[in-house]
C-alpha cells in the first residue's frame, strides 16, 4: 500500500524526507506497532469468543488494535494532506473508518493490522535495496593516518585536505582519492571498479606533475577512496576532498538514480492518474447499491469500502521502482553505475550497439611500429618534431609517440613546440622554430595543402594502413618530414564479449572509428564485429548514431575521449573506465567504473532481467486488482481482500529483490 513510497521521492530529490525515514528510523517501530496491533486483535478475538461480540473489553481491545495499526498511516496521511497529495493509503483509512462506523470493529482492526504489517515489511524490503547502495558509502574509513612532518596524526576523513600525505597500512581501506608517492603495493579495487583481481600500484615518478594534473595520473599510481590495500604500507597524496571522491560521487549518483523515472514508471503513473479517480467513482456509485438491489445501506457501504481496499493499486505503484532500485544496486556492486530506470530499461531492448575503437575494443595503448622519414630527412628530425608537439597533447596516440619516440631518440635534444591546437578527429597544429607544424591523418593534408601529400609518402602510408596500422604524417613549414605508423592491440576480452553479446541476441554491432578504414576493418575482424566505419569525424559518429536510432534504441560504448557527443546522442551512452575520468562519469548514462569490457554483457543481461521482473510485477499487480474488484463487489470480505492486496504488494517487492542476487549467465 505504498504508492507513496514512490511519490514522496519524486517530490524530494534527497530522499531524506517522506519514506526514507520509515525505511531507517521508524522502520522497526512501525513493525512493532503492527505486531502490537496483531496481538491486541488476537486478544480481542479471544475475549469476544468467550464473552460475546459486544463485550466492552473486546471492543476496547479491537479499538486499541485499530489505533496501533493506524498510527503511522494516520501520521503520514496528515502529512500528505498538508502537502496536498492524495495517497492511496488514505483510501485504506477511509475504508477502515467505514468499517468502524458500521460497528465492524474486528474487521477494521484486521484491515489496519494487515495493512501496517504489509507496509512495514515492504519498507523493510525496499530498505534492503537502499542499504545495498549505502553499503558502498560505508567502505570509506572514518579516519586516516596523516603524515605531519615526522609525526602521524589520526585525522577525520572529512577534514583531509588536498596535498595531505596519508599512510595506508596493509589490509586497510584507503581514505581518499589520490596517487601513490611512497611504496609499492597491490590494491583490491573491486568496490569501485568491480574488478576482482588486485591491481599493482607504485609511486608516481614526478610528484609535481601529478599534483598539477591529478586526473591524468596513470592507473598504476592512482588510488580511490574505499579500495582495500592488500600488500604493503604505502603513502598516498590526497588529490580530492572526501566529498568529491569517486566513491562519494558514485553513491550520490546511484541515490539520485532512484528519482529518474523509467518509461514503464511514467506509464504506470499515467495509468494511476486515471485509475484512482475511476476507483473513487466506482466506490461512490456502490454506496447506492441499495437503490438497485434489496439490501440495507450498511451492506452497500461495506461493499464500497471493500472495493476501495481491493482496487488500491499499491502493488502496481511499487512494482517498477522496486525493480529499478534493486537493479541499480546490483549493478553498483559490480562496479557499474546506472543512472536511473530509463537507461536500465532501455539497455534491455537494444536495437544496435555501437563501439568506439581505441580504448574500448583495443587496449588503448598503441605502440609505434614504423618510422618513415621522407627523402633527405633523417629519422631524428622527424621524431624530434613529432615528440616535441605530441608532448603537449593528451590524445592516446600522443602518449605512444612520446614514449616510443623518446626511446628511439635516446638523449637527443628536442626542439621546442608552442601554440598547440587540436584539430579534433584529424590531428594537431603547433609551431616549432617559428614555423607551423601539422601532424595528422592523410585527409588533413588535402585540406591544408593544395598539393596534398607527396605521392610517394602517400603511397607508403597507404601500404602501412593496409597492414592495419594507424598512421599520421608530419609537416614542418612546407617540408614533409615523413610519417609514423602505430598499432594498438585488441583487448583480450573483446572477442568473447562480442560472442556473449551475440548470444544475448544483439544482432547489430558496429564499430565507429576516426582511424583509417583498414585499421577499423582489421580490429573489427579480429574481435568479431561485422561492420566497421572508419575515417569518421566526431560529428559523423553522432550522425551515424542518429541514423541507427531511427530503427530503435542504440547504445554507444566508448571511453569518452573523442566520442562524448556520440555518447550523449545515443539512447544509452556507456562509458568505459569511468573511475578515472570525470567527464565520462558525468556524461554517461551507464558507467563501467573499471576498464573491463566484460561488464557489458553483465549489465545488458541484468537489464533484461529487470525488464522481465517489471513485466511480471505489472501482471501480478494488475491481475490481483482485476480479480479482487469483482470479488469484493460480489461479497468478498474486506479482511480477505486486504490480505490478498498486501500479499500481492509484498510479492512484487520480493520479486524485485531477486535482482540483488542476479548473476551473469555463463557463456
Ligand atoms: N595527436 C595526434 N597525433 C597524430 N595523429 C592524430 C592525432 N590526433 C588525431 N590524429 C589522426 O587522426 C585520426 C583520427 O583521430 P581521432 O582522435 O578522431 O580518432 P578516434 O575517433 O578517437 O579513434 P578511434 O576510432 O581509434 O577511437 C587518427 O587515427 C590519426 O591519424
Ligand atoms: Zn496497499
Amino acid at each position: 500500500m505504498s504508492a507513496h513510497t514512490h511519490t514522496s521521492h519524486q517530490d524530494d530529490p534527497h530522499g531524506e524526507h517522506g519514506h526514507d525515514k520509515h525505511a531507517h528510523g521508524t522502520g522497526n517501530l512501525e513493525l512493532w506497532f503492527s505486531l502490537l496491533s496483531g496481538a491486541l486483535l488476537l486478544a480481542g478475538w479471544i475475549v469476544s469468543r468467550s464473552m460475546g461480540e459486544d463485550a466492552l473489553i473486546a471492543r476496547g481491545l479491537y479499538a486499541a488494535a485499530c489505533l496501533a495499526g493506524a498510527w503511522f498511516t494516520v501520521r503520514e496521511a496528515i502529512e500528505n494532506l498538508r502537502n496536498r497529495r492524495l495517497q492511496i493509503d488514505t483510501l485504506m483509512l477511509v475504508a477502515a473508518a467505514g468499517a468502524i462506523a458500521l460497528g465492524h470493529w474486528g474487521e477494521a482492526g484486521l484491515l489496519l493490522f494487515l495493512f501496517s504489517l504489509g507496509h512495514a515489511l515492504e519498507n523493510y524490503a525496499m530498505g534492503r535495496a537502499r542499504r545495498a547502495i549505502e553499503a558502498l558509502a560505508q567502505l570509506r574509513p572514518e579516519t586516516a593516518l596523516v603524515r605531519r612532518g615526522q609525526e602521524l596524526v589520526e585525522t577525520q576523513v572529512e577534514s583531509l585536505q588536498v596535498g595531505d600525505i596519508v599512510v595506508v597500512k596493509p589490509d586497510e581501506r584507503i581514505a581518499a582519492d589520490g596517487f601513490v608517492v611512497i611504496g609499492d603495493t597491490s590494491i583490491d579495487q573491486s568496490a569501485i571498479t568491480g574488478e576482482s583481481v588486485p591491481v599493482d600500484k607504485r609511486p608516481v615518478a614526478d610528484i609535481v606533475a601529478a599534483r598539477a594534473n591529478p586526473d591524468t595520473v596513470g592507473a598504476e599510481h592512482r588510488v580511490f577512496a574505499g579500495t582495500l590495500n592488500r600488500a604493503h604500507v604505502v603513502e598516498i597524496e590526497v588529490s580530492r576532498r572526501a566529498d568529491q571522491s569517486t566513491l562519494s560521487r558514485v553513491v550520490e549518483m546511484v541515490k539520485s538514480a532512484e528519482n529518474q523515472k523509467s518509461p514503464t514508471q511514467l506509464f504506470t503513473d499515467r495509468f494511476q492518474r486515471y485509475f484512482v479517480p475511476a476507483v473513487l467513482v466506482l466506490a461512490f456509485l456502490l454506496l447506492f447499491a441499495w437503490v438497485v438491489i434489496d439490501e440495507p445501506f450498511s451492506a452497500s457501504f461495506y461493499r464500497a469500502m471493500a472495493v476501495l481496499v481491493a482496487a488500491s493499486p499499491c502493488a502496481l505503484a511499487i512494482s517498477t521502482p522496486s525493480a529499478v532500485l534493486s537493479g541499480v544496486a546490483r549493478a553498483a556492486r559490480a562496479g557499474v553505475l546506472i543512472k536511473g530506470g530509463a537507461p536500465l530499461e532501455r539497455l534491455g531492448v537494444l536495437h544496435a550497439l555501437a563501439f568506439d575503437k581505441t580504448g574500448t575494443l583495443t587496449e588503448g595503448q598503441p605502440r609505434v611500429t614504423d618510422v618513415l622519414a621522407a627523402e633527405n630527412i633523417n629519422e631524428e628530425t622527424l621524431l624530434g618534431v613529432a615528440v616535441a608537439v605530441e608532448r603537449l597533447s593528451d590524445h592516446p596516440l600522443a602518449a605512444a609517440v612520446v614514449r616510443d619516440g623518446s626511446e628511439r631518440l635516446g638523449g637527443t635534444a628536442l626542439p621546442v613546440a608552442i601554440n598547440l591546437q587540436s584539430l579534433t578527429g584529424k590531428g594537431l597544429r603547433a609551431e616549432v622554430d617559428g614555423q607551423v607544424v601539422h601532424i595528422g591523418k592523410r585527409a588533413l593534408f588535402t585540406e591544408i595543402d593544395t598539393a596534398g601529400l607527396p605521392p610517394d609518402l602517400d603511397a607508403r602510408m597507404l601500404s602501412l594502413e593496409s597492414e592495419g596500422r594507424t598512421t599520421f604524417a608530419v609537416k614542418h613549414g612546407d617540408r614533409y618530414l615523413g610519417a609514423i605508423g602505430l598499432m594498438d592491440t585488441p583487448r583480450a576480452a573483446a572477442t568473447s564479449v562480442i560472442v556473449q553479446l551475440r548470444a544475448l541476441g544483439i544482432r547489430q554491432m558496429i564499430m565507429l572509428s576516426g582511424d583509417n578504414q583498414q585499421v577499423a576493418d582489421a580490429v573489427a575482424k579480429s574481435v568479431g564485429i561485422d561492420r566497421a566505419l572508419g575515417n569518421l569525424m566526431p560529428e559523423d559518429k553522432v550522425t551515424t548514431i542518429r541514423e541507427l536510432q531511427a530503427a530503435g534504441d542504440v547504445a554507444m560504448i566508448g571511453d569518452g575521449v573523442n566520442d562524448a557527443p556520440a555518447l550523449a546522442m545515443a539512447s544509452v551512452g556507456i562509458a568505459m573506465g569511468a573511475a578515472g575520468s570525470d567527464v565520462a562519469l558525468e556524461t554517461a548514462d551507464v558507467a563501467l567504473m573499471g576498464d573491463d569490457l566484460s561488464k557489458l554483457p553483465f549489465v545488458i543481461g541484468l537489464s533484461r532481467q529487470t525488464r522481465r521482473i517489471i513485466r511480471q510485477n505489472l501482471w501480478a499487480s494488475l491481475g490481483m486488482v482485476v480479480i479482487l474488484i469483482p470479488a469484493t463487489i460480489f461479497g468478498l470480505k474486506m479482511g480477505v481482500a486486504v490480505l490478498f492486496h498486501e500479499g500481492s504488494t509484498l510479492l512484487v517487492v520480493a520479486n524485485a529483490l531477486r535482482l540483488l542476487a542476479y548473476r551473469e549467465p555463463q557463456a
